[in-house]
């Protein structure tokens, strides 16, 4: 192996048979290799088998995404900056990670090199217990883990690499840094909810909790005190003893407020004092609870539009629009497509225990020829019910059922007789959609002009895997 600051191309392709790494790699769970582009170069078969990657597979060249999707490797070589201790999550378990940027003798990052330590949270609760005690924190392994579980996603999950969404991520991993409040917006299924779990990852409240609450789910009656919290006594039943609210819940963290344009007038303004003052008060009580509360929103309906008929406060408009974040529907950047897709038929064959398929040329074509009204969400619904259904392990056009005519541009694609319970599934999604395009996504309207109640609607879509 040669000085790490004057490393050559050639030496990293040829570093994977040196002493030094054979050894590393023999006490670690694994290592792995990417050159500038974060492409693979060179993974160990320990890391293979911890990842549950098929032995024979040629992974040399496959963006590190595919195999890792929550890889920051792409991370460390564009910064350059290593990460000496960091948590990845892959194949359903945590692992513990260093990371560091390989550079050439005129300091240029060539490539990263990766290690996983330990592939089991286990080894860690003695040394988090330890910290814990050293800081002065009370703290325990178990609380540690619920709050590793609260951001699920990180920006290495927003997968995309199309000018759009290079563009989108700069600005979000901006937004990250400082400490303020964003707002969110775009269409349904782009992927805001992703964005708010990875702005609170990389940002210095990371250690703290990550709470969201869903206008849209929670019925008006309930919200407040979802909210605010009760106070012991307000009540007689389940809340006699009291109970905390989100914004409690969320002290010194970030709340996140999904589908803020949902909600009700009467705690507008109520939100508005959290968002000054950083207080409120819980129900049933006078007393006022300070907090440390960072706020994110999202929505898909046009804000000031309903700012301008009256329905949305003003001056909470204004305070909520601080750093707007514009997410693109997937039609604006439909280059992302396959490298989206990809990634979601590794999920969904790991999370079925089946074997990965592939994607034609030809399915590729086809897919990107459509609207995509559901955006992301929708592609990953359309290829969890093609996977199930095609045979063999490429998944070609005639595969896909085509979307209705007015989501595609072209279809050449013969109809195809499906099973009643996907037909029917496929029309309320459909409808779904409709009303919430007709209604500026407003999910009350939309549920009325269904016929249907706003909690039921809720139910159907996540039961349709539309939230
Ligand atoms: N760029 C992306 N990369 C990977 N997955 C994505 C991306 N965008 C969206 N998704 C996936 O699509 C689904 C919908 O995303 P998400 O819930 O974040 O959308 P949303 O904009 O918050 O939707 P809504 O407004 O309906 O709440 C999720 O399963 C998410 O993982």
């Amino acid at each position: 192996m040669s000085n790490a600051a004057g490393f050559t191309l050639k030496d990293l392709s040829d570093l994977s048979d040196s002493p030094l790494l054979t050894l590393l790699d023999h006490i670690c769970e694994g290592s792995l290799i990417v050159d500038d582009h974060a492409r693979i170069l060179w993974i160990s078969d320990k890391y293979r088998s911890v990842l549950g990657v098929d032995p024979q597979l040629d992974v040399r060249g496959m963006p590190v995404e595919e195999l890792i999707p929550n890889s920051m490797m792409r991370q460390i070589v564009r910064s350059g900056q290593p990460m000496l201790l960091d948590l990845l999550r892959a194949h359903e378990t945590w692992m513990v990670v260093t990371r560091i940027p390989i550079r050439d003798q005129f300091d240029q990052v060539i490539g990263g090199i990766g290690f996983v330590f330990y592939k089991d949270m286990d080894y860690l609760k003695g040394f988090v217990e330890k910290y814990g005690r050293l800081s002065g924190r009370p703290t325990s392994a178990e609380q540690q883990a619920v709050s590793l579980r609260d951001t699920k996603y990180t920006f290495a999950d927003f997968i995309g690499q199309s000018e759009p969404v290079e563009r989108l991520l700069q600005r979000a991993r901006r937004a990250a840094e400082l400490d303020t409040t964003v707002l969110l917006l775009g269409e349904t299924g782009t992927g805001k909810e992703v964005l708010a779990h990875a702005i609170h990852h990389a940002s210095v409240r990371t250690d703290e909790p990550f709470v969201s609450i869903n206008m849209a789910a929670v019925p008006d009656n309930l919200m407040e005190a979802e909210f605010f919290g009760v106070a012991p006594g307000a009540y007689t039943g389940a809340d006699r003893k009291g109970r905390k609210g989100k914004i409690h819940l969320a002290d010194k963290g970030t709340l996140f407020l999904d589908e803020v344009g949902d909600l009700p007038h009467n705690l507008q303004s109520k939100l508005l004092r959290v968002l000054q003052e950083q207080e409120f008060e819980r129900l049933g009580s006078n007393e006022v609870v300070q907090v440390d509360v960072r706020i994110l929103a999202a929505t898909s309906r046009d804000l000031k539009a309903m700012v301008d008929a009256g329905d949305f406060r003003a001056d909470l408009y204004y305070r909520l629009n601080v750093l707007p974040i514009q997410v693109p529907p997937l039609r604006d950047h439909i280059e992302d497509l396959e490298l989206l897709a990809d990634s979601m038929i590794r999920r969904i064959a790991h999370g079925l225990g089946m074997s990965r398929k592939w994607l034609s040329a030809d399915a590729v074509d086809y897919l990107k020829s459509w609207h995509w009204p559901g955006n992301v969400r929708e592609l990953q619904n359309t290829l969890e019910r093609t996977f199930i259904f095609a045979q063999g392990s490429t998944l070609k056009a005639d595969d896909f059922l085509p979307p209705s005519p007015e989501d595609t541009s072209s279809s050449s694609v013969a109809p195809t007789i499906e099973p009643l319970s996907d037909a029917v599934a496929r029309a309320e999604r459909e409808a779904i959609i409709q009303a919430l395009n007709a209604t500026g996504n407003n999910r009350s309207q939309a549920a009325k002009a269904l016929g249907i109640s706003r909690a039921n609607l809720y139910e159907k879509m996540t039961r349709l895997g539309m939230t």
